[in-house]
């Protein structure tokens, strides 16, 4: 049997990505895995290396993108993001829905290969929201915080293309989100839980 479709979850940075799915992540624990993604970007405080990205430099980075190992990789707000061959298949070694949380470049790539997720894509309520939750979060400094919210107003233009999203979650109320993610989730979800039955 072909194993679940995995999960992107795209959207600006601040959208509210990341709070969504440590949410999905502990409700459902053996259900959903997350693929780690490389950065070059400096751990913020609290981050752990494996769990939350493998913190990289940019050379080793580079070098790992040149022997083909990762499915696809950006640049974003001044650093490198990739998601790697071995993060997916770590997740999908456990018979986990694989959830990516990615940009929207990384999205266009993936596109291109077999992996056939569920695209979502997380959207602010607004750019005055959005900015007041990244300020809010004390992780930016102010050119990164302007760079950030520069390729948010590219990513909800590039985000209304047809047919690149599967579905569009306004993250206004975290809880009403959160529904309408584990509602688009459930047949997926439905299929991990018989499978582990049989
Ligand atoms: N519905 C919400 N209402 C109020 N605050 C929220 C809501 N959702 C998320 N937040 C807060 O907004 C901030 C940004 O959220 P989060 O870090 O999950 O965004 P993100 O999309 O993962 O960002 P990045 O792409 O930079 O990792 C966090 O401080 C989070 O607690
Ligand atoms: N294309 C990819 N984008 C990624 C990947 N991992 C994370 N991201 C995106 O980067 C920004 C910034 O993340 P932050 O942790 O520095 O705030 C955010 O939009 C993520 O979705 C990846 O592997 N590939």
């Amino acid at each position: 049997m072909q194993g679940p479709r995995p999960v992107v979850l795209s959207g600006p940075s601040g959208a509210g990505k990341s709070t969504l799915l440590k949410k999905l992540l502990k409700d459902y624990e053996n259900i959903f895995g997350f693929s780690v993604s490389h950065t070059t970007r400096q751990p913020r405080p609290g981050e752990v290396n494996g769990k939350d990205y493998h913190f990289v430099t940019r050379e080793e980075m580079q070098k790992e993108i040149d022997a083909g190992e990762f499915i696809e990789h950006a640049e974003f707000s001044g650093n490198m993001y990739g998601t790697s061959k071995g993060a997916v298949q770590a997740v999908q070694a456990q018979s986990q829905i694989c959830v990516l949380d990615i940009d929207i470049q990384g999205v266009k790539n993936i596109k291109r290969t077999d992996l056939n997720p569920i695209y979502i894509f997380v959207q602010p309520p607004s750019i005055d929201i959005l900015e007041k939750r990244l300020r809010d979060r004390k992780t930016e400094t102010e050119d990164s915080l302007l760079k950030r919210l520069t390729a948010a107003r590219v990513d909800l233009e590039l985000s209304k293309e047809p047919g690149l999203f599967d579905l569009v979650i306004i993250n206004d109320d975290l809880e009403k989100a959160y529904s309408e993610l584990k509602e688009a989730l459930l047949e997926e979800i439905e299929k991990t839980q018989e499978s582990r039955k049989s």
